[in-house]
Parts: structure tokens; sequence; C-alpha cells
């Protein structure tokens, strides 16, 4: 926390893509029932991919406001930056994110969502955990699809530049990831599509059945009203027919009812609504005891009698002939002579009872139940299980739009309740009653559970297993191929023809191995031709070199060094002398006449004569460390190091003999002459002095003296170091 620097970029993108996420998940991808697919939280992930842990908070906190608006609950606030966070440091610990959300979803998202979903969620409590699951498969859903988006977008150097912390990935590592992935993610999409599927299957099977039930119920009921109500028109029109007085009545109506269980009673009025036969009988006996003969003021007769049409009337508690609720249905007969002027009316009261066979019959083999209820909206039936009151009116509340589902839901008992109840169906009768089949909503809603449960577990096992094959499968080729490049890291020429691998390892591999093999025989072979080329220039380049200092050191006429060289040369010889007190000759020879030479002979024949003379003082002055060269013109200089005093005279003199008695051979016209030098030295210590000039300027003057006396001779002055001037 204490590094906590926001970049500029990283927060722009984590804002706009936060922006774009609240947007996404305001319009959740329904799945059933309340279940929804939020997909705005993938951008969350890929910030926290890219950008890491706070700037995925950012984008994070703008997803969940728009998760927010829609389920109007605070606690996304809570799980989903957790969640962000969680996933941000999982990046920075090189942890990829589909395994990242596993392991947030089971140690912390699915506790903690479980918790604040008790608290804060108006569910029950078996409905929990299928919600907490959903918001697991939901996220690794989202997590996966991030992932995948990455994955596919490797170039995308826009977001490159960004990713903080960035750790180079094995290509085994990589490969298992990406093989996981879309295992994972073929598994997620496969077990939600079927899952659907089968749900929307479970509910269009559920709302046929619905509708068949309501409609053969409909039918039934009508079926069994029409034929009442016929019977109480055919009893109707007989009783015109026969004219029957009031004690042949009593006997027919009897029988009628016999023939027809359906109505709990029946009777029939004079034209002064006085009932005058009634069945079964012994009810009308008690009624007739106690004086309440007369009909005048229900509806049933009212109806028939002056308004003479057959009626059917709407659900009450009968009077007189016991409590049950029935319908009346009655009709008005006539007197042959008066057709006009009803003589009365015949009535049946419905058994309402009969619904409970009919609701039985249907319903035995499934849970569904039954309401019937009147054009008042009034309970005339009720499966027992619902524990209606028949006569009531029927009190229920309907769902519109929070669950998605085609199905129609009602809530019968928690009429306020977000949780639907039941599903049903519904049919009018002709007469205005109308039928409701209805069963719970809650095995639905159960199987959809079962089916996430299932899912996730299906989803985790395959996500173990599809982990260990990718695992296994990519280490099949890197493995492979580490070893390739472990051995060509240890690789000399005397193992080029081992074999490192077994007939298991891919062909691929093995034909990059062979490949290699021949590459680094080729680079081997290369590599020795190389290096003796280089030797070969090597050695011509420090011949060149020889010859080029040699150039610059040695006087191209005579081939003895140049004056430049004995100059340079005279420091290092002094140093060496001087270590082991030696004494060096410093000795300046000058041919004598040469100027004669040249003018007698030629310029030719005097070049000729320096180099006789040179090839001379060579074979003289024979030792290595003896320092010939030409000082100019005819003139030479010797230095000598470590030279005997006593001798050098004689020595000089040797080769001033030598030289004299050595015909020149001159060029042009193989005339010989003979040419004499004179020589002047000096033989000091080594300590004498450090400046050449100083001994030379001694030589010199022992040289001028030699002249002088005559030439062809020597003069050597030797010094010792007490007597240094
Ligand atoms: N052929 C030839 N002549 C040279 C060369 N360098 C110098 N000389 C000649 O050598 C001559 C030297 O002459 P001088 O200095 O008068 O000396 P000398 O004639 O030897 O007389 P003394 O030294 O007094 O004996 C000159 O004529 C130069 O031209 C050379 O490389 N080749």
């Amino acid at each position: 926390m204490k590094n906590l620097q926001f970049n500029h970029q990283n927060l722009l993108l984590s804002f706009v893509l936060g922006v774009i996420a609240l947007v996404i998940n305001l319009y959740p991808v329904p799945f059933f029932a309340n279940v929804q697919f939020i997909l705005g939280n993938s951008l969350t992930v890929i910030v926290a991919i890219l950008c890491g842990p706070w700037y995925a908070l950012i984008t994070s906190l703008l997803a969940s406001t728009g998760l927010m608006l829609i389920w109007d609950s605070y606690h996304v606030f809570v799980i989903f930056s957790l969640e962000a966070v969680f996933l941000g440091f999982c990046r920075r610990r090189d942890i990829y994110a589909l395994y990242g959300s596993f392991i947030f979803w089971a140690i912390i998202g699915m506790p903690l969502f479980y918790l604040m979903a008790n608290i804060f969620f108006d569910l029950p409590a078996e409905h929990l955990s299928f919600v907490t699951l959903k918001q697991a498969i939901n996220s690794l859903i989202y997590t996966s699809l991030a992932s995948l988006l990455i994955l596919m977008l490797p170039k995308l150097w826009f977001f490159e530049t960004k990713i903080k912390d960035k750790q180079r990935r094995t290509l085994s590592k990589q490969m298992a990831y990406f093989i996981t992935l879309m295992i994972t993610l073929s598994l997620l999409f496969s077990a939600l599509y079927f899952n659907f599927i089968s749900l929307n299957k479970q509910q269009s099977l559920i709302k046929k059945n619905q509708q068949e039930t309501v409609f053969h119920l409909s039918s039934a009921g009508e079926q069994y009203i029409n034929m009442h109500t016929k019977v109480i028109k055919n009893a109707a029109q007989f009783f015109t027919l026969v004219n029957n007085t009031s004690a042949d009545q009593q006997p027919l109506l009897s029988n009628l009812h016999n023939n027809y269980p359906g109505f709990i009673s029946m009777l029939i009025t004079d034209d002064k609504a006085k009932m005058i036969a009634a069945s079964p009988i012994t009810r009308f006996k008690d009624i007739n005891s106690s004086n309440h003969l007369s009909v005048k003021d229900r509806d049933y007769f009212i109806e028939a009698f002056y308004n003479q049409k057959t009626f059917i009337s709407s659900v009450f508690v009968g009077r007189g002939f016991g409590n049950d609720a029935i319908i009346a249905i009655s009709a008005p007969y006539f007197n042959k002579d008066t057709p006009l002027q009803p003589a009365g009316v015949i009535e049946g009261s419905l058994d309402l009872k009969y619904f409970s066979a009919i609701d039985y019959d249907f319903n035995k083999h499934n849970n569904q139940s039954v309401i019937l209820t009147d054009e008042a909206n009034n309970i005339i039936y009720a499966s027992d299980e619902l524990n209606l009151k028949v006569m009531s009116p029927f009190k229920y509340s309907i769902h519109n739009g929070y669950y998605v589902t085609d199905l129609q839901l009602m809530n019968l008992q928690s009429t306020q309740s977000n949780i639907p109840e039941y599903i049903y169906a519904t049919r009018e009768l002709n007469n205005g009653w109308k039928i409701y089949v209805i069963e719970p909503f809650s095995p639905l809603l159960k199987l959809a559970e079962r089916q996430m449960l299932s899912s996730f577990i299906i989803l985790l096992s395959a996500l173990l297993i599809s982990f260990f094959i990718s695992n296994r499968i990519s280490q099949l080729l890197t493995v492979t191929l580490e070893m390739v490049a472990n051995h060509f890291e240890k690789l000399n020429q005397h193992d080029l023809n081992t074999q490192v691998f077994d007939d298991n390892s891919p062909k691929e591999v093995y034909s990059l191995y062979q490949r290699l093999v021949t590459s680094k025989q080729e680079l081997i072979l290369h590599q020795l031709a190389l290096e003796e080329t280089v030797a070969l220039r090597t050695l011509e380049l420090e011949k060149a070199n020889t010859k080029l200092q040699e150039l610059v050191d040695k006087d191209p006429l005579t081939n003895l060094y140049n004056r430049r060289f004995a100059e340079h040369k005279f420091n290092e010889i002094r140093e060496f002398c001087l270590r082991s007190e030696q004494a060096i000759t410093v000795a300046i020879l000058d041919l004598d006449f040469f100027k004669a030479i040249n003018d007698s002979y030629g310029h030719l024949a005097g070049d000729e004569c320096l180099r006789q003379v040179s090839e001379l003082l060579s074979q003289h002055f024979k030792r290595d460390i003896d320092i010939l060269a030409r000082y100019g013109g005819e003139e030479f200089i010797l230095i000598l190091p470590m030279t005997n005093a006593l001798n050098i005279e004689h020595h000089l003199n040797e080769f001033r003999v030598k030289l004299a008695s050595t015909k020149i051979n001159s060029p042009n016209a193989a005339k010989q002459f003979n040419v004499t030098v004179s020589i002047g030295a000096i033989t000091a210590n080594a300590n004498y002095h450090a400046q050449l000039d100083k001994w030379i300027k001694i030589a010199d003057d022992n040289l001028y003296q030699a002249k002088a006396q005559g030439r062809n001779r020597v003069h050597v002055s030797i010094i010792n170091p007490q007597s240094e001037p």
C-alpha cells in the first residue's frame, strides 16, 4: 500500500471500463426465475489482470453501482470489490484469474455471500444456497470470459504497456491454463445451456399439463351443470305436459332425484311459491311441520317464475334443507291451458362436493390443486390441502416480471411475499365461473437448484481433471523442449552423436533436435575453419608489421638501422649497461674522399660502395646487441654495448684495415677501387652521460682529428666516469 501511486493511463482505463461495466450490468442476462447472469464484471477482471488490484477496485465500484441500481442491495459493493482486489493480487502472485476466482468463491465469496444474503435478502433459507451457488458460477463465467478475451488478444499493445509486475510465464503453464480455460468455458456454457433447455422443457410441460387439466375440469364442470340444468328443464317440461296434481308430483320428483344424485335436494312449488313436493321426502316433512313452505323470496323462484327462464344461481348456503353450500337450478312449469302463466317452479340444489370427485380423479397422480369460483369470485370449491373456505372471496396476488418465466405465478398464503408460491392456469366456464388449477412453484425451483449444484460440481471436477490433463499434455511438449535446450547448452563436439531422446518423445521436437544437431555440427566446422583463417591472417599481419617496422627503422640503401633507431635504442642499451656497470662505445665512421669516388665512378658506384661497407660492418661487428646504423651520407654510427676498453681500438682498427684492403666493385664498368675510413670513437662507462649527443660530440671530435691527421685512422677516447666533464 505504501507505494500506491496511480498511473494516469491505468486510472483512465479502469474508469472507462468501469463505466462500460456499469451500463452492461444494468442489463443482466435472464436465465430462470430470478437467476440472472451479470457480464459487466468481466471488465473488472480485465482491469485486475492488466492493471492490478487498486485499479480493479475502481472499476468494481462502478460496475457494482449498476448492480445496486437493479438489485437495490448494497452487498454488491462489498463482495465484488473484495473479488476484484483478490484477483488483482492473484495476478501479482502469478496466479491465473480463473484459479483465483475458484479460490476466492470457495474460501471467501460463497460463505460471505451466504451470510449477507441471509441478513439482507428477503429469501427463504432453502433458497439461499442456490442463490450463492448461482453467484459463484456467474463469477466463473465472467472471469473465464475476461481471461479468454485477454488470451485472444495477446498483441493488444495498448494494454501490454500497463501490465504491472508482469512475469514471464512458462509455455507449459500457459498451455495448461489455456486448455483448462477452454474446457471450463465450454463445460460451463453447455451445462447452463442444457439446464436452460431442461428447465424450459419442464416449464412448458407444467404449463401444458395445467392447461389440459383446467380444460378438462372446466369441461367436466360445464357438463355437470349443463346436464343437471337439462334435467331440471326436462322435468319442468314433463310436469307441464302431464298436468299432474301435487299428489302425483311427489313420487315423480322422488323418482327423478333417485336418478340424479348430483342434486342434494329437489323441490316443486305452486304458483304461490309454496312447496308442494320435495325430495328427500323426510326433509320435506320436517319443513312441513315447521311451516316454512314458501320460497317466494328465493332467487331461484323469482327468476324462474317471474322471468320464466331456466336459472342457475350463485353459490349460497342452503336453508331449510341443510346448511351445505349449494347452487340452485330452477325452471318454470305450466298448466296446459295457461301456457303463458307458470303453474310453479321445479328446483334442484346441486351438490358441489361432486367437484372433489373430479378433482381427485384428475389429480391423484400429481400435486395439482383446484379452485372453482363463481362469477362473483366466491370460492365454490377448493382442494382440501389449500385450506380455503367455501363461499369466501378468492384472494390471491399475481407475480409480474420479477421472476423470469413463462409460467403464471400466484401467492395465496403470503400475498405480500416476493417468492411465488404457486404456478397456475385458469379458465372461465360458460356460466361465468372460473376454475384455477395450481401447483407449488418450489419443486421447480428445487430442480433448478439441483441442476445448478450439479453443474458446479461437474465444473469443479472438470476443472481439476482438465488442469491435470492439460498439464500432462503441455509437459509432453515443453519438457522435451527444455531437454533440447539443456542438452544444447552443455553440448560439445564429442557429444553430438549422443542420443538424448527415447522413441516416445514428440516427432516435432525430435525433428527440431536433429536439425539443431546438424546446425551445431556445421557451426563447429565453420568455427574451426574460421579459427584457421584467423591464425593465417594473424601470421601475415605479423610479417607485414615486422616489415613495416624494418622500413621505419632501417636505411633502405644499406639495410643498416637508421639514425632515429640508433638514437632511440641508445637509451635502452644504456639502461641495460648501467645495471651491469658495463662500458659502451659510440663510434662515428666517415668514408674518406667519398665525393671523389662519386665523381670518379659515378653516384651508383658510390651507393654500391656504401652497401659493401655496410656489409663489411655487419660481418665485423657481429654481436646481436651491437647497433650498426647509417648516420647520414657516407657516415656511420656504431653503438657497441659491453665493450672491452682495452680491446676496442684494436677492434676498430681491424675493421679499418679490412676495409682498406677490400676491393669495392663498381656496378657500371666493372672497375674496382678501394675506400678507406676515418673513425672517431668514445668508450665510457654507461653512466658517463644520459644524452647520446654528448657521446657523439667526443666521437666527432676524434673523427675530426683522424681526418686532420691524414685520414684512414682511428681515434678513441676512453673515459672513465670520474673524468666526466
Ligand atoms: N653515391 C652517394 N653519395 C653520397 C651519398 N650520401 C652522400 N654522398 C656524397 O658523399 C660526399 C661527401 O663528401 P664530403 O662531405 O666532401 O666528404 P669527402 O669527399 O668524403 O671528404 P672527407 O670526408 O673530407 O674525406 C658528397 O659528395 C655527397 O654527395 C649517397 O647516399 N650515395
